[in-house]
């Protein structure tokens, strides 16, 4: 065991519930392993949601705010989460409690499967201005793959749930008139196919009677949005709304369904542990970046076609055919698939393992 040390993690929300939900994963599971943890946030609004228990050893700092008093640590530890830019006062601040010991200061960014990460981890970067000049910053990159950061896994996390876990957690849900035979989560923005899954779903003879469990915000307004545009049949669909939950209570939706809708970046993570047939909708980017990030992911995954066609069609990427609803057969396929992959992340270490490894070589 080696002596905690002190972490400054930094987070700024641009844009959805990644940012924070990663940061947050990331300071809990620090934590949890005996380091102590102040994390900065520009706004911690989703954690009165995500997290409503906090979390023993991580302190939260709004951005920008107070610096440590005189009595607290000095960062052993910079965590800079995404790109975002440390404030200088707090960099000042730091120099000048250990002017001869530079804390580790990580760059943390964001995940992919393309073949750059590999290329890119675990670079340094010479600071050229401002208090920290002749500091050196390191980039590390979560990724799928031995050569990369990895990604975030509690330990225990994939014994954690008992046996007849789903069908327990089903149980619980309102009942419906007849059982539906799968149970799908829907966490999205606006899939351009959207549209076709829920005309699909809800013919009467649809493929397979299903329970649609549809996230809070985007999922929810673009499931309204879709509807207001079919035409009323009853079919074989049922939709369930949800409330937003903490991450446990999210990762317990991804557990007890057969087939998951995540997006973003964290949900796409906790969507492969929880080893359901899974469907991504990659956060779109204007300059169609998203595109060969998406192909990379369905290439380290091992997708199958009919996988590959579902996810082309769910994102919109040109030329892609019509969304095919899959029967039973194709989505156990899927399902070995993403259990598959499992397997292969299981061997590797996880990305708390490997920073906390990481920091302790460059200090
Ligand atoms: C729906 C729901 C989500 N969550 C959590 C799970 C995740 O930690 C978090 C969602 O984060 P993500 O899956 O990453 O999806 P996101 O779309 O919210 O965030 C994204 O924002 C973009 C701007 C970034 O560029 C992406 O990389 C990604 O981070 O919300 C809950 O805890 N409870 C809930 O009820």
């Amino acid at each position: 065991m080696t002596a905690p040390l002190q972490w400054d993690v930094f987070c700024q929300v641009i844009d959805n519930y990644g940012d924070i939900g990663v940061c947050w994963r990331l300071a809990s599971q620090l934590a949890a392993r005996g380091e102590r943890v102040r994390l900065w946030v520009d706004d911690a609004s989703a954690l009165a949601w995500m997290a409503p228990a906090g979390h023993p050893g991580v302190e939260l700092r709004p951005w920008g705010g107070e610096l440590p008093a005189a009595h607290e640590a000095a960062p052993g530890v910079l965590v800079e989460a995404f790109g975002c830019e440390i404030p200088e006062a707090f960099l000042a601040w730091a120099v000048g409690r250990a002017p001869d010991r530079q804390p580790a200061w990580i760059n943390l960014e964001y995940l992919s499967a393309e073949a750059y990460v590999e290329r890119n981890h675990r670079l340094p970067s010479l600071v050229m201005s401002g208090p920290a000049r002749g500091w050196t910053r390191w980039f590390f990159y979560p990724g799928f793959t031995p050569a990369t950061g990895g990604l975030l896994r509690e330990p225990g996390l994939l014994n954690q749930r008992p046996a007849g876990f789903a069908d327990t957690w089903r149980a619980a849900q309102p009942a419906a008139a007849t059982a539906p035979e799968r149970w799908m989560s829907l966490f999205c923005y606006e899939p351009p196919a959207l549209p076709a899954l829920l005309a699909q779903a809800l013919q009467p003879g649809a493929v397979v009677p299903t329970r649609l469990l549809v996230t809070p915000g985007r999922a929810t307004a673009a499931v309204q949005a879709a509807l207001s545009t079919l035409p009323v049949q009853h079919g074989a669909l049922q939709l369930q709304y949800l409330q937003p939950t903490d991450q446990q209570g999210f990762d317990d939706l991804l557990h007890a369904c057969d087939f998951n809708a995540v997006r973003g970046e964290d949900s796409l993570v906790r969507a492969l542990w929880a080893g359901r047939a899974l469907v991504w909708h990659i956060y779109p980017q204007d300059d169609g970046a998203h595109h060969a990030k998406l192909a990379a992911f369905l290439d380290w995954l091992q997708a199958p076609a009919s996988l590959r066609d579902f996810h082309a069609a769910w994102n919109g990427i040109p030329g892609h055919g019509p969304l095919v609803v899959p029967d039973g057969e194709t989505l156990a396929e899927w399902t070995a698939c993403t259990q598959a992959a499992r397997a292969r992340l299981a061997q590797q270490s996880s990305l708390v393992d490997q920073l906390v490894g990481f920091v302790l070589e460059k200090r």
